[in-house]
């Protein structure tokens, strides 16, 4: 009989297990700070490896991250692998809905390939000194002349260190259930230093993520490697055709992979 008042406290963590907000704060703060320890293990292994900003530390962030989905009740599903078995340099474009297409992205991430990043990431913390380690190039985003610099000097070092470079196209996180219209930079990059383009595209995560509902369940999401665009002979006058043309291609795939054909989703390529 006397333990009947500890009742109600039993019941608030059972009602806050089942709240489906509580869960949706809870595994976002758990995903920033699982990712903030996991770069305070991978910061020594990378000094400890490479001395250093170095682009293989991206082995040893992927290795590190792998896990983190079951964590999260996330599965991946990828397909079209066989379109990243190429030798050389190339630049990775995909679409980019959350900070959890971190988890996506070391699903697939090839060897020696490094991200565009906004400069703000690298104050992230720990997260922040790993993203330097690992070799991420980080823009500008308020200066288009700094950032147009840092991407040609991108072009350059890409074939001089046989690097990759992930570049989310739509320049910010989007989950309106379609693509942003794409800015020009990957593309540039990628005529520049005269290298295929490799799209990658996402599942809508709106089935099992959704910020202003505050609902985070677990999901799967599909990721699709599609064919390479080649760039070999474009000119900067072609930049504009590119774009169109990857982003017609992976506007399909989305709405196909996230269950949903283009005339159910309003307007079509809405440049
Ligand atoms: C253990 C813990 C692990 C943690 C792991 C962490 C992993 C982290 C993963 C991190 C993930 C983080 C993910 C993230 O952080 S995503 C956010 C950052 N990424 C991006 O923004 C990339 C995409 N953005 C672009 O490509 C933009 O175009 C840039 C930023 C370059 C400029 O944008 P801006 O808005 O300022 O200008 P604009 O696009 O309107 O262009 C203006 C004009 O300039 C022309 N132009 C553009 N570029 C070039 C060029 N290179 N050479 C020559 N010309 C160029 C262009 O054609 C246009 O001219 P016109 O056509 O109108 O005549
Ligand atoms: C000093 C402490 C600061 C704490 C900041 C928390 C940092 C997040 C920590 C862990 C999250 C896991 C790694 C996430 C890296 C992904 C970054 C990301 O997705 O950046 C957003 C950027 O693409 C577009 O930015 P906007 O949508 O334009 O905005």
């Amino acid at each position: 009989m006397d333990a009947l008042w500890m009742l109600p406290l039993l019941l608030v963590p059972l009602l806050l297990l089942t709240s489906s907000t509580f869960v949706f704060y809870f595994k976002k703060c758990f995903y920033v700070a699982w990712m903030m320890m996991l770069a305070v293990i991978a910061i020594p292994i990378c000094i400890l490896k490479s001395g250093g900003r170095d682009i293989e530390n991206m082995r040893v962030i992927r290795f590190l991250v792998r896990h983190v989905k079951y964590l999260l009740g996330l599965r991946f599903e990828v397909s079209g692998w066989e379109h990243l078995q190429m030798d050389g340099p190339y630049v990775i474009i995909s679409n980019h809905q959350s900070s959890l297409d971190v988890l996506g992205l070391m699903e697939v991430l090839p060897d020696r390939c490094t991200m565009i990043a906004k400069k703000e990431l690298i104050y992230a913390g720990t997260v922040g000194i790993i993203c330097w380690l690992g070799g991420i190039v980080f823009i500008n985003r308020q200066k288009t002349s700094d950032a147009k610099s840092v991407m040609a000097d991108a072009a350059k070092t890409m074939l001089k260190e046989q690097i990759r470079l992930w570049v989310f196209p739509e320049g910010t996180r989007n989950q309106k259930g379609d693509l942003l219209p794409f800015k020009k930079g990957a593309f540039h990059l990628a005529v520049q230093a005269q290298v295929p383009i490799i799209p990658i595209v996402f599942s809508s995560y709106s089935n099992f993520y959704l910020r202003k509902e505050r609902e985070f369940k677990s999901g799967t999401i599909s990721l699709k490697v599609l064919p390479k665009i080649e760039t070999k002979g474009l000119t900067s006058d072609d930049v504009s055709s590119l774009s169109d043309q990857s982003y017609a291609i992976m506007r399909s795939t989305f709405l196909e992979i996230s269950g949903r054909t283009p005339q159910s989703n309003g307007p079509s390529s809405a440049h």
